[in-house]
């Protein structure tokens, strides 16, 4: 999907949420487990609930690999069930990788050619050559690590290195890897003052921001300094819309907090 594509939807659905999939066995509602692959039963329920409402899926890779061979087939039937019944819904699989330029290029093609993803986080510790085999994929995007929502951001990412943080460095310098105009960045909502200075590094460019909801951050304040000409947020919130119930009513109770959000949203377009 390209990011035209993906602008063009948001002002369709008058919304830049992403909900988040970072399924937990222990949290889902009790009835689901006697179904034969209850993380997917789970996941396809939101997804019919929530599908106009969003204009991205992010499952986080944890909470599929914590289950095993069972968690992989389960992601892969909710990547493929999306791609085959929503391929105008951008899919992230937030996997955060990065790895020596060979070993990138495996997670690459795992992400984006296996199991079809839009796009993955990346993490840019280890430099241009661990993201540029993601960056090498055309009309796939590669989300970068930039300020992260957690409090150990302020141990490296905030700190300063020539006078410059760390994040901006980071930024800055990988706007110049090859195929740079595939790259996104996450900000979490949590680190909202940041964004008028990340946005005069990148203007254009896509922002993740997870930490809406249960990290409490402030969608009103991401949108005032985050928002672009062409808006250029995708806002995650996972926990405070999948775990809004545990009743059998929870794809509902989700759907009635993805539209709190995407109301919201729609009043700042
Ligand atoms: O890359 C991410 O999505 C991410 C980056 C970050 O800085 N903070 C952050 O919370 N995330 C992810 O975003 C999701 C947030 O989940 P909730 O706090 O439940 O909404 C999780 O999947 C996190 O792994």
């Amino acid at each position: 999907m390209t990011t035209s594509q993906l602008t063009e939807q948001i002002h369709l659905k008058k919304s830049f949420l992403c909900i988040g999939l970072d399924v937990d066995i222990d949290k889902i509602p009790k009835h689901l487990l006697k179904e034969e692959d209850p993380i997917f039963a789970f996941n396809k329920a939101i997804i019919d609930a929530t599908h106009q409402l969003v204009v991205a899926y992010k499952p986080n890779l944890a909470f599929y690999e914590a289950q095993g061979i069972k968690g992989f087939q389960a992601l892969k039937k909710t990547i493929d069930y999306l791609n085959e019944n929503h391929p105008e819904i951008f899919t992230i699989a937030d996997a955060k990788r990065g790895d020596i330029g060979n070993t990138s290029g495996m997670y690459a093609k795992a992400f984006f050619e296996d199991l079809n993803f839009d796009s993955v986080t990346v993490a840019p510790y280890m430099g241009k050559d661990s993201v540029e085999p993601f960056l090498a994929y055309e009309n796939k995007h590669t989300i970068l690590l930039a300020l992260t929502s957690n409090e150990g951001a302020f141990d490296f990412q905030t700190q300063s290195f020539d006078g410059e943080e760390l994040y901006k460095k980071v930024i800055k310098t990988s706007k110049d890897w090859n195929n740079g105009q595939n790259l996104m960045y996450v900000v979490g909502a949590t680190k909202a003052e940041h964004l008028r200075e990340i946005r005069h590094l990148i203007p254009e460019s896509f922002l993740l921001v997870p930490g809406v909801g249960a990290q409490g951050g402030s969608l009103e304040e991401v949108c005032k300094f985050g928002m672009n000409r062409k808006v250029g947020l995708l806002v995650n919130a996972s926990r405070a819309v999948i775990y809004a119930s545990e009743d059998e009513n929870f794809a509902e109770a989700a759907a009635t907090e993805a539209k709190k959000l995407q109301q919201e949203m729609a009043s700042y377009l």
